[in-house]
């Protein structure tokens, strides 16, 4: 009897302590370092918005809890790394946890490649990577040289003083990159370009508001807006696959939207997977431009530099070409400095559907586990003074003894990387090749430039410059 007993007090103290381990809510679940919930509801949402941003917010978290760290995503865990050495341990997985993407769902919808998985996910990778490969980035150069004149013509017709919105121009310039590279002709008429341009800001800032937590009701005068703005977009996106579909291009001129025709899609992938590849094409790539030329106007040696490079690289008047491209090393030290010092883009994550072991901890099966690349850019023990805009960490030589893993500004799991990061380095090269061989580069006086960290990172403010054409 006395046997029985202590049996069935051992056995429900057993199961009294398991509850109370894997209760949620509770940072018991896991043995790795971080924070408990501030609140039962929204975990550590609060303290984010407190930090100003998850990019922010993993900063801290980091500093404090060490390379691995947890916190409360609401009422779910969420595992953050923040070092390369435990970046090559996701370095297979592929499956992107929805949850932290769940904001952009408005905006990208549901079918979007963001939230597609296992085969799917794949699949769609195979079929659209190639727009964006080694050898279709040889069709582009001649569309971005064409876009960079123009912007130099607009910005030496503009009188000496004249303030320049440089974030608007380079949002603007990076936009009618991607639509006419993947899109075709149909954007290069201004009727199309300028509406679709004003819709999607429309959109833009309403997510902007929901990601900081304003949500419009259902019905309400905003979220009509913000639908009608969506609809006429993707009216638009459905007109040129129309066109496309009717008109097929020859099988060496097909650009990412033909793929998609000839994919025989559903409707609803083909415009969401369109829109997602156009917006994370521009807005990423036009904030890269601008904090370049924000860090060339601040640092005159890096500018001069440079344009002596470009001379003696491309003399007076030759272009960028698929040949000549690599010869361009400080420029693209800037270009990776500038990603590294602004963090463009923060961070990435990842799941897995078992339990795995990570930094000597278990990380139980389908927890998010966020890539703070953002950490690792600006960890101190990688880049010394890691506030200051240094292209020469990425010399040859300051650069051999590295971390792979230290510098992955286009993330680096699972074959999932960033598809467009050769798209992003050729656009920018070419741009800032024309750009900055014509003109020298001025702040406005008066501004202090600080950065907004979202998916993507961009300035706070308007940043105003002023342009001296060279002689
Ligand atoms: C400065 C330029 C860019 C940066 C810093 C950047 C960064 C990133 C990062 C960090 C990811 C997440 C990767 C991961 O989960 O491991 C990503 C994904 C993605 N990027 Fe980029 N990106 C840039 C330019 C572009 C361009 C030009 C395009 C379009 C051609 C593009 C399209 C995408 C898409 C579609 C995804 C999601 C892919 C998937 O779900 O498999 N990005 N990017």
């Amino acid at each position: 009897m006395l046997d029985y007993a202590i049996f069935a007090i051992t056995f429900v103290v057993f199961l009294i302590a398991t509850v109370l381990y894997l209760y949620p809510g509770s940072n018991k679940i896991t043995t790795i370092p971080g924070l408990e919930p501030s609140d039962p509801k929204d975990g550590n949402l609060g303290d984010m918005g407190r930090a100003g941003s998850l990019h922010e917010f993993l900063l801290k978290l980091h500093a404090e809890y060490g390379d691995i760290a947890s916190f409360w995503w609401g009422q779910q865990l969420v595992v953050s790394l923040g070092a390369p050495e435990l970046f090559k341990q996701h370095e297979r997985i592929f499956d992107r946890p929805t949850l932290l993407f769940k904001g952009f769902e408005p905006l990208i919808g549901s079918m979007s490649i963001q939230y597609a998985n296992g085969a799917d996910g794949r699949t769609r990778r195979k079929l659209y990577d190639p727009s964006y490969g080694h050898e279709a980035m040889k069709h582009y150069y001649s569309i971005f040289q064409e876009l960079g004149e123009e912007m130099a013509k607009k910005w030496e017709s503009m009188k000496g003083e004249q303030h320049i919105p440089l974030h608007a121009h380079m949002i603007g310039l990076a936009m009618k990159a991607i639509t006419r590279s993947s899109f075709g002709d149909s954007f290069k008429d201004e009727k199309e370009c300028l509406p679709f341009g004003r819709n999607y800001d429309i959109c833009w800032n309403d997510m902007e508001e929901r990601i900081k937590g304003s949500y419009p009701t259902e019905g309400s005068p905003r979220e009509k807006k913000f639908q009608e703005a969506l609809g006429k977009m993707h009216a638009t996106i459905g007109k040129v696959a129309k066109y496309r579909r009717d008109n097929p291009p020859p099988p060496q001129e097909q650009l990412f939207i033909d793929v998609l025709v000839e994919g025989d899609l559903p409707e609803e992938q083909l415009l969401s997977d369109a829109l997602g590849y156009m917006i994370a094409g521009f807005h990423t790539s036009g904030n890269l431009l601008t904090w370049a030329l924000y860090f060339i106007a601040t640092h005159e040696e890096v500018e001069e530099k440079l344009h002596q490079e470009l001379i003696d690289v491309l003399g007076e008047k030759e272009e960028v070409t698929p040949d000549n491209i690599s010869q361009l090393v400080y420029l693209r030290q800037i270009l990776d400095e500038t990603l590294r010092c602004a963090v463009v883009a923060p961070w990435g994550a990842r799941y897995m559907d078992l339990d795995a072991e990570i930094g000597g901890h278990v990380v139980p099966s389908k927890t998010p586990v966020i890539h703070a690349l953002g950490v690792v850019l600006q960890d101190e023990r990688i880049w010394p003074e890691p506030n200051k805009f240094d292209p020469e960490r990425f010399d040859a030589g300051n650069s051999k003894d590295r971390h792979k893993l230290a510098f992955q500004p286009f993330g680096f799991a699972g074959g999932r990387k960033c598809p467009g990061y050769r798209f992003s380095y050729v656009e920018t090269t070419v741009f800032l090749s024309i750009l900055c061989r014509q003109f020298k580069f001025h702040l406005v006086d008066g501004q202090v430039v600080k950065p907004s960290h979202g998916l993507v990172t961009r300035p706070a403010e308007e940043v105003w410059i002023t342009v001296t054409k060279r002689d």
